[in-house]
Formats: structure tokens, C-alpha cells, sequence
């Protein structure tokens, strides 16, 4: 299967994912044109500022228009009505899909609003940073990193294995595997330790006075590697819990039980309890570092920003 892979890219949001999808499908050669939406002005004219696509649009709708390629790139909780907005409008036999971070959530909200004909094909690229927006975008993110699909059994194969291929020109190492699965996989890996840093360092914020300066003086870096991660997003984190809520209330019920136990090992004096718990953690941390899966994305410290946008 050889590259362009679709003749017309459609993406509509255009911050961190959307620009980085534009720029490294621009780089490899694996769409003809790109067409950009974004909910606000100010973001559109920026995407246009950066050359990030070849067209620009002031609606979803106009947007998608002789597309045969739509990805949605827009926090998980605005999904249903961009599929709403753009379901009357795709050209027939136009592949969709989207990026959000949760799945089950994403498919029940947008999948009523395609019209039949339609190759549904929703997506997740494990990758990304904590900052937002069009400037935060690069053309490498995708490399070497997973991205996840998660088509119904009853989509098209062929046109399944076109999008495939077009991820794996972006870089991406791809895998199909059901939504379901995804979001409780997602939870563990990604949603747990998400909400693990923004409750530590809403703890560390909420301490007397006295003593808070005192962390953010002396913050060795595990309290720093926390404060990157608890600077992402406020509305993309805010619906990814509210979308994959059962399967993060799931794995928090599992993780409390865990900390129950080393509470009591600590407060018990049970030193093995805690060796034979960090020894095995280690190995964890040694064998994804072996499989060379621990790599931090690449210099994006000065681009982009850790507030929400329009
Ligand atoms: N940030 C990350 O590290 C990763 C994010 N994701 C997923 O990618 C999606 C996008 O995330 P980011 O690019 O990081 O967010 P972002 O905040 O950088 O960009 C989101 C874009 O969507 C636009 N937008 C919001 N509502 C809209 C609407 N109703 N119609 C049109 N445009 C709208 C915003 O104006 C903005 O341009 C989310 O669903 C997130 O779960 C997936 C992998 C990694
Ligand atoms: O910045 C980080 O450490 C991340 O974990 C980025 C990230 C955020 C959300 C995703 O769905 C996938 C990757």
C-alpha cells in the first residue's frame, strides 16, 4: 500500500494531537490535503500562522467536505457533538475516527451520528505531553509509540488496514483490540497516575503555608516528575475521568486495597513487605526500559502552553 493514503485529511481540533498528526502525515508524504477546524478563531488563525494545513475552516462541516479522511482531535466530552455536526456532511466511504483518550465513551457518543457508509475507525495514539494547543505540536511524537484502534468487528478490513498503514508511516506501532479493553487498560497505565499527581500535588498545595514553600524549595524530583503531569489539561483530564469513570473507579478500588496494605506495613514496622514490593516494581520499571518504551518525549519544554485554550 503505497503513500498518500488518503487524498483529503480533515482534522478538526487542532491542538497538541491534531497539529502533531498534521505535521508528521505533512512530513511523510501520507495524505495529499489537510484541511483544519478548531472551535476558536484565535486557534484557527494560529494553525494557519504555522502552516499547519493547506485549508482552514470556520466549521466542522465545511471542513469535512470531499474528505475521505476525518480524525477528530478534541477533548473526549466534545466528540458527540462534532460527529453531530459533521455526520450529514462526510463524503460516503470516508474513514472517521479520533484520538480521545478513553474509547467506550468516544464510540457510544459518536458512532449514532455517522451515516452508513461510513468506515468508523476510533483511535488512540499513547502519546503525547502535557502542554496544549497548536504550538505544543511536533512531527516525531508519534514515533515509536503505540497507537491503539479500536474498530467494530463489522468495519470494513481493507479499510481498517489502510488506516494502519497511514499510522505506521506516522511512526506509530499499531494494535486493534475492543474499546472496552482499551479504557481498562488506559486506566491503570495512564488515568490512575494521572489522578495519582494532580492529588499529590493538590495535597502538597494545601499544607500550611510554612511547610508548602518548604516542598516546592526542596522538591526532589519524584514531587517535580508529579508537577509535569498534574500541568496537563484541566478539561481534557476532567473528561477523561467523567468518560471512563467504571474502569477508573475499578482500578482506584484496587490501588486504595494496595495502599491500605503498605500503610499498615509501614506503620506495622513490616520492612519486608515494602523490599519484596519495591524489588519487584524495579524489575517492572527495568524491563519497560529494556523494551525501550521509557523514552520522555522528545525537547518540547518551550513550546506551547499548560492552559487551557479556546
Ligand atoms: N495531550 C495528550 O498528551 C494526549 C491527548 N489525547 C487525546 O487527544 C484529544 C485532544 O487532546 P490535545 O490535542 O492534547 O488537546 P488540546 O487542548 O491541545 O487541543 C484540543 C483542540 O480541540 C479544540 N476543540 C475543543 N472543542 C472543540 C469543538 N467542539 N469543536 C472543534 N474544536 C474543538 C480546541 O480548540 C483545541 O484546538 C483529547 O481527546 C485527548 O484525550 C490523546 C493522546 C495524548
Ligand atoms: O505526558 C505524559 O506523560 C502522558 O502520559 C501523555 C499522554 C496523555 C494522555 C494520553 O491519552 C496519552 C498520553
Amino acid at each position: 500500500m503505497e503513500a498518500p493514503f488518503y487524498s483529503r485529511l480533515a482534522l478538526i481540533g487542532i491542538g497538541l494531537i491534531g497539529s502533531s498528526i498534521a505535521l508528521a502525515a505533512r512530513a511523510s508524504g501520507a495524505v495529499g490535503e489537510i484541511a483544519i477546524h478548531t472551535r476558536s478563531p484565535s486557534t484557527l488563525k494560529r494553525a494557519e500562522e504555522l502552516g499547519l494545513g493547506d485549508a482552514y475552516f470556520a466549521t466542522a462541516a465545511e471542513a469535512v467536505k470531499g474528505a475521505d479522511c476525518v480524525i477528530v482531535c478534541v477533548p473526549v466530552g466534545a466528540c458527540a457533538a462534532v460527529a453531530a455536526e459533521i455526520g450529514p456532511h462526510l463524503a460516503p466511504g470516508a474513514v472517521v475516527s479520533d484520538v480521545g483518550s478513553v474509547k467506550a465513551a468516544v464510540v457510544k457518543a459518536m458512532a449514532p451520528h455517522l451515516p452508513a457508509g461510513i468506515h468508523f475507525i476510533p483511535g488512540h495514539p499513547i502519546a503525547g505531553t502535557e502542554y496544549s494547543g497548536p504550538d505544543a505540536g511536533f512531527a516525531t511524537l508519534f514515533e515509536n509509540r503505540w497507537c491503539v484502534l479500536t474498530p467494530g468487528e463489522d468495519v470494513d478490513p481493507a479499510a481498517v488496514a489502510r488506516f494502519v498503514a497511514f499510522w505506521r508511516t506516522l511512526g506509530a506501532n499499531v494494535e486493534t483490540m475492543s474499546a472496552e479493553h482499551h479504557d481498562l487498560v488506559l486506566a491503570i497505565t495512564s488515568h490512575l497516575p494521572h489522578l495519582i499527581a494532580y492529588n499529590i500535588v493538590g495535597t502538597a498545595s494545601d499544607l500550611e503555608a510554612g511547610i508548602r514553600s518548604e516542598v516546592l524549595k526542596f522538591s526532589a524530583s519524584g514531587f517535580r516528575d508529579f508537577t509535569r503531569i498534574a500541568a496537563s489539561d484541566p478539561t481534557m483530564w476532567r473528561d477523561i475521568f467523567l468518560a471512563n469513570k467504571d474502569a477508573v473507579l475499578e482500578m482506584l478500588g484496587r490501588f486504595n486495597e494496595d495502599l491500605a496494605m503498605l500503610t499498615r506495613a509501614i506503620r506495622t514496622g513490616d520492612g519486608d513487605t515494602l523490599f519484596e514490593l519495591f524489588t519487584r516494581t524495579r524489575a517492572i520499571r527495568r524491563s519497560i526500559v529494556a523494551i525501550g518504551q521509557d523514552t520522555a518525549a522528545p525537547d518540547f519544554g518551550r513550546r506551547g502552553t499548560e492552559k487551557p485554550e479556546g
